[in-house]
């Protein structure tokens, strides 16, 4: 796969505050990259600096090779946190002018609107003012105009909020459509259940810097920590505690009855693997079920993020 975009060392100051500090990332052509941190890490000043709404201080950005320049703006659609349409205008005038701006004749926004807005249900708002609009019908709208022009790339920034879980499911699906067809989607958003449905590769910004990137997989495999969940039948906690008490961890230990079954989560030990647990299950008892615990998109933020703030205060 190649790169569809290319930051490098990116450095963006306000005044004194420095909201980028030597960002680089690799965003490949095709895949649903999300872009998540902590509230104030730097998301949204990066996307702008992809959407030339501002520059950086320091760095570059490569647009498929090319250093980004005003001719990019059209292979970009953004949809962004804040959304705003003019309220007085009417909703298809408005979203004719909108696509218009970005490149397409008022012939072939029309088609494509009506299209979109006949795939959505939402002709009947075609006359109406925004100002009748309901926040997740003007972020139809919004969503719309952003993609009609087929860009090669896509920004979203938290593209669920308003819409209510119907409504989000046909936007992500609409994204991944998006993405099948060949579109890069950058994703921004606090939401970690959408990272897991759609993300193949994520960054994660903290505090100006990038501390993390890469394949979601690759870093969930990175994460693990030998953990396993098992699932035993008629078998009572005590014994077998003292049994595997050898191979485990003191960390993530947890017996629980559960009707008929025993539920474990244990931590192995350095060295050890699934090999010598089932060995040692195996002996005693019905396996119902084994699994290795594979950290979540969550679970890898909240460490991460974590373990950068203790580093920082040790620093400080
Ligand atoms: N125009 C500006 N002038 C001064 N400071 C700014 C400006 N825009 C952003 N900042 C600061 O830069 C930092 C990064 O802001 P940014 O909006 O990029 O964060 P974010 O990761 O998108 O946060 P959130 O998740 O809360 O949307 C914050 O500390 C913010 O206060």
């Amino acid at each position: 796969m190649t790169d569809l975009l290319v930051a490098e060392n990116l450095c963006k100051w306000y005044g004194d505050y420095l909201a980028l500090d030597q960002v680089s990332l690799t965003i490949p052509k095709g895949s649903i990259f999300g872009l998540l941190g902590p509230n104030g890490a730097g998301k949204t000043t990066l996307i702008r600096i992809i959407n030339q709404i501002t520059h950086p201080d320091e760095g570059r950005v490569l647009f498929n090779g090319t250093p980004l320049n005003r001719n990019h703006i059209k292979n970009i659609g953004y949809l962004p946190e804040e959304r705003g349409l003019y309220k007085s205008m009417k909703v298809g005038e408005q979203a004719l002018y909108l696509s218009q701006l970005k490149g397409l004749s008022h012939q072939d926004a029309k088609v494509r609107l009506q299209y979109w807005f006949d795939k959505f249900g939402i002709s009947e708002w075609w006359g109406k003012k925004v100002q009748e609009l309901s926040k997740g019908m003007a972020q139809k709208v919004q969503f719309i105009v952003t993609v009609l022009h087929e860009p090669e790339l896509l920004i979203f920034d938290e593209p669920f909020s308003g819409f209510d879980p119907i409504n989000a499911n046909i936007i992500k699906d609409e994204i991944l459509k998006l993405r099948d067809k060949g579109a890069t989607v950058i994703f921004s958003t606090h939401r970690m259940e959408s990272v897991e449905e759609m993300c193949d590769h994520i960054a994660l910004l903290h505090n100006s810097k990038k501390i993390l990137d890469g394949k979601l997989s690759a870093i969930k495999q990175a994460y693990k920590s030998n953990t396993y969940e098992i699932g035993l039948k008629h078998q009572q906690p005590e014994g077998l505690k003292t049994e595997l008490a050898g191979l485990l961890t003191s960390e993530a230990v947890s017996f629980q009855v559960f009707e008929e079954e025993l539920k474990l989560r244990v931590a192995l030990k350095n060295g050890l693997g699934s090999r010598e647990l089932l060995a040692a299950l195996n002996e005693r008892a019905e396996l119902v079920y084994f699994k290795e615990v594979i950290p979540s998109a969550n679970d890898i933020f909240i460490q991460k993020v974590n373990e950068q703030r203790k580093e920082e205060h040790g620093q400080a």
